[in-house]
């Protein structure tokens, strides 16, 4: 089957565990393009992945069905107006990945009445577990708000949103997310190491436990709060760690973490769209 072309403007981090994702899918490399600047990144993405690269975005689109935007936001205003005049021409499905940029903000760089669609994953895309929010701008229709959800779909989970602002609290949660799960491991590695076991024991056994949670509350219909009960015996181990977890208010720092991730994502929308 021939598909058109899907061109990632930005070869980086998120680009990258998207393009792994759609190939371990089964997605054709030939119908992958990446617009990289930096050499070696492009060496690195064409060494690993087979995808066709180019120095210059413009080239990169030539012929793609959907554009996706993976540049960081800062960079968004510019590189999209500098692509306005083809997309405007060839009128491709366009997908930012950007935090805080607005569709409003990107419709206009790109000179107006583009198919646009908004989109949230993170990097576990990179292994098929990525988890995706949308949102579509007004005027896109059923089938194109498919096709891109077909392309996140193929990485892992998606669900769409009915209004764009909710896209900051995903970004908050999913989208930088895995982050806050590796911080935990990372401690918990280290208190392991503390306590007397080897290096690559503490790293293994942390890493096999945060997928055994997570494997565990994905396919129970349990609550988290449940699964935790069932770890936690009266008087026991697990009951003398949380009361340390619950005195440090755990729950609060989450809140207010996730509050500012939510907040600088809406920042970075004020301060890179607009007429940035
Ligand atoms: N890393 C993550 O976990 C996630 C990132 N995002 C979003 O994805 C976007 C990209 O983030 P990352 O991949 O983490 O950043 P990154 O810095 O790893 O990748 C950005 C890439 O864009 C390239 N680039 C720079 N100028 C360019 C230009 N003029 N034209 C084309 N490419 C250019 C850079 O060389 C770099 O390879 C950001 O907007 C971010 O908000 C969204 C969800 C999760
Ligand atoms: O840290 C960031 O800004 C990006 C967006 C979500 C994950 N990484």
């Amino acid at each position: 089957m021939t598909r058109s072309p899907i061109t990632f403007i930005g070869g980086g981090n998120m680009a990258r565990s998207l393009i792994g994702g759609l190939l371990a899918d089964g997605f054709p490399a030939a119908a992958l393009r990446v617009a990289e600047p930096l050499a070696q990144s492009r060496e690195t993405l064409r060494a690993q992945f087979g995808v066709q690269t180019f120095e210059h975005n413009q080239e990169a689109i030539a012929e793609a069905g959907v554009v996706v935007f993976a540049v960081k936001p800062q960079i968004l205003a510019e590189v999209a107006r500098e692509l306005a005049e083809p997309i405007q021409h060839a009128r491709p499905l366009v997908v930012s990945i950007a935090a805080g940029v607005r569709l409003g903000d990107l419709d206009r760089w790109l000179g107006g009445h583009v198919a646009l669609v908004r989109a949230m994953p993170n990097t576990p895309a990179l292994v098929k577990s990525g988890a995706t929010a949308l949102f579509a701008a007004a005027g896109v229709s059923a089938e194109q708000r498919q096709r891109a959800e077909s392309i996140l779909r193929a990485v892992g989970l998606t669900v769409w949103v009915d209004e764009e602002a909710q896209l900051d609290a995903v970004t908050a949660l999913s989208g930088s997310g895995p982050a806050y799960f590796f911080l935990l491991m990372e401690a918990m590695e280290a208190a392991a190491r503390e306590l007397g076991l080897p290096a690559a024991t503490a790293r293994l056994l942390t890493l096999q436990t945060a997928f055994g949670a997570a494997k565990i509350a994905l396919e129970s219909n349990e609550s988290p709060a449940d699964l935790r009960a069932h770890v936690t015996s009266p008087k026991g181990t697990t009951e003398a760690a949380i009361k340390e977890f619950q005195q440090a208010d755990t729950a609060g720092i989450v809140t207010r973490a996730l509050g500012a991730a939510a907040r600088r994502s809406r920042e970075l929308g004020d301060l890179f769209g607009g007429d940035a």
